[in-house]
């Protein structure tokens, strides 16, 4: 009886998942990274307990999660958002010109030749400019990436971890969340998102304006409302929270 209290508990909520840093431990290169088994296994659960309202939200794009994620393939949010595809399989990509697209890619390759360990990661309408393995270039890229958005407008820098993004200036993990919210079976629920990066405080802001749950991994300064101290502890929590271990109530009073 308290088992299926709390099951029709966690069906008022609806989970936001962020990748890299969150759900997978960083690595040297975005292709070294994996979810282990047995986290897939609880998320699985997870979402047949939510009846599917359950969703990755990341700066990669919708391929790269499905390919992390497999065999789940549900509502998710791609490239920070200028992606979505909701659970009956809507996708919404935003749109930018081609042509710019194509002068931003030919500008950031010759730039960035001279640097080594530099990485220009392309996701069909962002860059990110990866300086993990070369960290004096830090600065450099910051402002070759400034030069790129004050030139063409409809993009935006989004910082993260060693990297600069070039993203389209539209969107981000908080609209990117709302939209899906307004969407079945999202609709009327508690948002919860988790994630690590300051490209998630658009998320945890959407998701505060809502009195949900925002929960950053790890620290640093943040809008999140909660905090797991690394992607290990999200890995127990999870493991809880699919086997219905986890008052979700008790959080959102705190
Ligand atoms: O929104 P997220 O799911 O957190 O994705 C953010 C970016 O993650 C990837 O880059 C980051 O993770 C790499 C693998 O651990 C790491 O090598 C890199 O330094 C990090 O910045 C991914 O490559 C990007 O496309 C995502 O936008």
């Amino acid at each position: 009886m308290n088992e299926l209290r709390q099951i029709c508990r966690q069906n008022d909520y609806a989970f936001f998942f962020d990748i890299d840093g969150t759900l997978a431990t960083l690595q040297a290169t975005p292709e070294a990274v994996s979810i282990p088994a047995p986290v897939i296994t609880h998320l699985t659960l997870l979402t047949q307990n939510l009846s599917g309202a359950l969703a990755f939200v990341s700066g990669r794009p919708l391929s790269q999660i499905d390919e992390l994620t497999y065999p789940l393939r549900g509502a998710a949010a791609g490239i920070h958002g200028a992606e979505i595809r909701t659970l009956n399989g809507e996708l919404i990509a935003t749109r930018v010109d081609p042509q710019q697209l194509c002068e931003i890619d030919q500008q950031l390759s010759r730039d960035i030749e001279p640097m080594p360990g530099v990485r220009l990661e392309k996701k069909s309408i962002a860059f990110a400019l990866h300086y993990r393995q070369a960290p004096t270039a830090q600065q450099a890229l910051h402002e070759l990436a400034n030069t790129i958005v004050k030139r063409y407008p409809d993009f935006k820098v989004q910082a993260g971890k060693c990297v600069w993004e070039i993203k389209p200036r539209a969107c981000d993990k908080g609209k990117a969340i709302s939209y899906l919210m307004q969407t079945s079976p999202f609709i009327g629920r508690i948002p919860v998102f988790i994630g690590d990066d300051m490209t998630d405080e658009a998320g945890f802001q959407y998701v505060n304006r809502q009195q949900g749950i925002s929960i950053k991994i790890g620290c640093g300064e943040s809008e999140a409302t909660h905090r797991i101290d690394n992607v290990t502890q999200l890995y127990q929590w999870l493991d809880q929270l699919a086997n219905n271990n986890i008052n979700l109530d008790t959080m959102r009073s705190v």
